[in-house]
């Protein structure tokens, strides 16, 4: 298509006629001549419009807009064109999205103009399913969900259902008995917490090789909303864009293998125990506060922290390289695994082979790293897949959505609670810890046995015959956290394993 500059008249609708388009709820008063020039790009599908109207200046702020979305046919007559199109995204700044109508010289361009628009977009015959989650954050997901989501893919032509959530696991639940295949995408509304049970369903099933190959997502509307960080969604506009674009990115997954419960788990964001597993569960008694809720529980603990004994082997990136896989045959997605049958297996669950989930916690060869019972207590560990752990909080700087490692922070008896503090405030855990108290690794994975927290930081006095009595001595609950990207599981053995580029995420940049 080649279009000259101001070869398109310009032509703003009514109010009556946006209204009817987006939905009643939709409220725009669309100022008259707002653009002088409107140029299209014929080779390349971006829209750039020059505008001169002072009012809508000052209300995006931007000079040049680009149509990011979304054409339907006119309403009026066969050489109108309605687009709608949202500011460019700004981290900090809630986009603007706005219907501008076009009065089209000749009506052939109309469809040159609509299918050059739709040649950028998702466009599946399959629908995209959609999980709103009712319960997650300040409880304003279905209210998101009518109001900026459900228009914004009507608008797109892209079909979709939705499933509000009616308890905890519900999405799991979904996910496990039905047939995802009839889906094209699968959209978690929600925190992080629907999110991970999306993740760990599909990964979960017989099919998992070919579950692993939907695209999913997730629309913040939780409190903390880490997942939307990271994928460059802060506002709910965003997150609903890139699923209209179809733009993705490949993403790690972690197993959790549950040696007690003889479980695996499959997340995405991290693994956390002693401090950081604390303040996160126990946040969630001040989930009324919103994305507050993290900073209140994070003070409280950090001045009542507790110091957990553990053995823990870490498996650095630099060290061994696992044997490759037996299921090489990962991309065959005709391919179900056998029922559930292999002796070596402790856990009998489907999905990706875990490499390190037999490995004993002694050997040395795969697990050089040991942080043990006996010496210093944690504090302090969490292995990041992903830098932020929410919205408002970098764990790592090198985690990456596609890394291929964990980010393992851990420190004992010499972390340092005002360093702490001040990194809460700054909002970011800095990547050389040696001010906090903290070491950190890259690593492919770890075991972590835990035995329970005290106050103090007493040594461990007694030898091996002495084990009990000293775990007696020093132990004084047995309880604590071990949360898998914010959801609580018991204390037990768990070995963690990152896996590679596992699934498929809508994300704001596809790089
Ligand atoms: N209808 C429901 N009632 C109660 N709990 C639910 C319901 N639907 C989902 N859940 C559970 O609520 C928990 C919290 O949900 P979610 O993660 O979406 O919100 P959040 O915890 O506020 O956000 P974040 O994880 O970002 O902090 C999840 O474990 C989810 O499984």
């Amino acid at each position: 298509m080649s279009v000259a500059e101001n070869r398109w008249l310009l032509s703003p609708p009514s109010t009556e006629t946006i209204r009817s388009t987006l939905g009643t709820s939709t409220s725009i008063a669309m100022p008259s001549r707002v653009f002088s020039s409107v140029s299209v790009d014929g080779s390349a599908p971006t829209f750039t419009l020059t505008v001169t109207d002072s009012h809508l200046l000052w209300a995006t702020n931007a000079v040049a807009l680009r149509l990011v979305y979304a054409a339907t046919p006119s309403l009026d007559n066969a050489t109108m064109l309605t687009v709608r199109h949202l500011s460019q995204p700004r981290a900090t700044h809630k986009p603007i999205s706005i219907a501008i109508a076009f009065k089209l010289a000749n009506s052939g361009d109309s469809d040159a103009l609509r299918s050059a628009i739709a040649s950028t977009l998702f466009a599946p015959e399959k629908p995209v399913l959609f999980f709103v989650n009712p319960f997650g954050g300040v409880r304003h997901a279905s209210k998101l969900f009518d109001s900026i989501v459900a228009p914004m893919m009507r608008f797109a032509c892209i079909p979709f259902v939705s499933i509000e959530t009616t308890h905890k696991g519900h999405a799991e639940e979904v996910l496990q008995s039905t047939d995802v295949h009839q889906y094209s995408a699968i959209v978690a509304v929600s925190g992080d917490g629907v999110f991970h049970e999306v993740c760990n369903a599909l990964m979960s099933r017989r099919d998992w090789r070919a579950a692993r190959k939907i695209p999913i997502g997730t629309i913040g509307a939780g409190s903390s909303n880490a997942m939307n960080q990271n994928l460059g969604h802060l506002f709910v506009e965003y997150g609903t864009l890139s699923i209209i674009k179809g733009t993705t990115k490949p993403m790690d997954l972690i197993s959790v293998t549950l040696h007690d419960s003889k479980k695996v788990v499959y997340s995405h964001l991290n693994m956390a125990f002693a401090y950081l597993a604390d303040l996160d569960i126990e946040s969630d008694r001040f989930r009324w506060m919103g994305r507050e809720k993290v900073t209140v529980s994070a003070l409280l603990r950090l001045f009542n922290l507790r110091k957990y004994r553990a053995n823990v082997g870490i498996a650095p990136l630099d060290g061994p390289i696992p044997p490759p896989s037996p299921q090489s045959d990962l991309n065959d997605t005709t391919i179900l695994d056998p029922a559930q049958s292999d002796p070596t297996d402790i856990t009998q669950c489907y999905g990706p082979k875990r490499h390190f989930e037999v490995t004993p916690l002694n050997d040395l060869q795969t697990f050089p790293i040991q942080l043990t019972a006996a010496n210093d207590p944690l504090s302090f560990f969490a292995a990041s897949n992903l830098p932020w752990i929410a919205s408002d909080f970098q764990a790592s700087h090198t985690a990456a959505i596609d890394g291929g490692f964990l980010d393992v922070a851990y420190g004992g008896k010499d972390i340092r609670r005002i360093n702490m503090l001040s990194s809460f405030v700054s909002g970011s855990l800095p990547e050389d810890g040696s001010k906090h108290g903290i070491e950190r690794v890259k690593a492919r994975g770890f075991r972590l046995q835990p035995f329970g927290w005290s106050w103090n930081m007493d040594r461990w006095k007694g030898g091996a015959a002495g084990e009990e009595r000293e775990k007696a001595r020093l132990v004084k609950s047995s309880g604590g956290h071990v949360a898998v990207s914010g959801e609580p599981f018991g204390m037990e053995t768990v070995t963690v394993e990152v896996h590679e580029k596992m699934v498929t995420v809508f994300a704001a940049s596809p790089k």
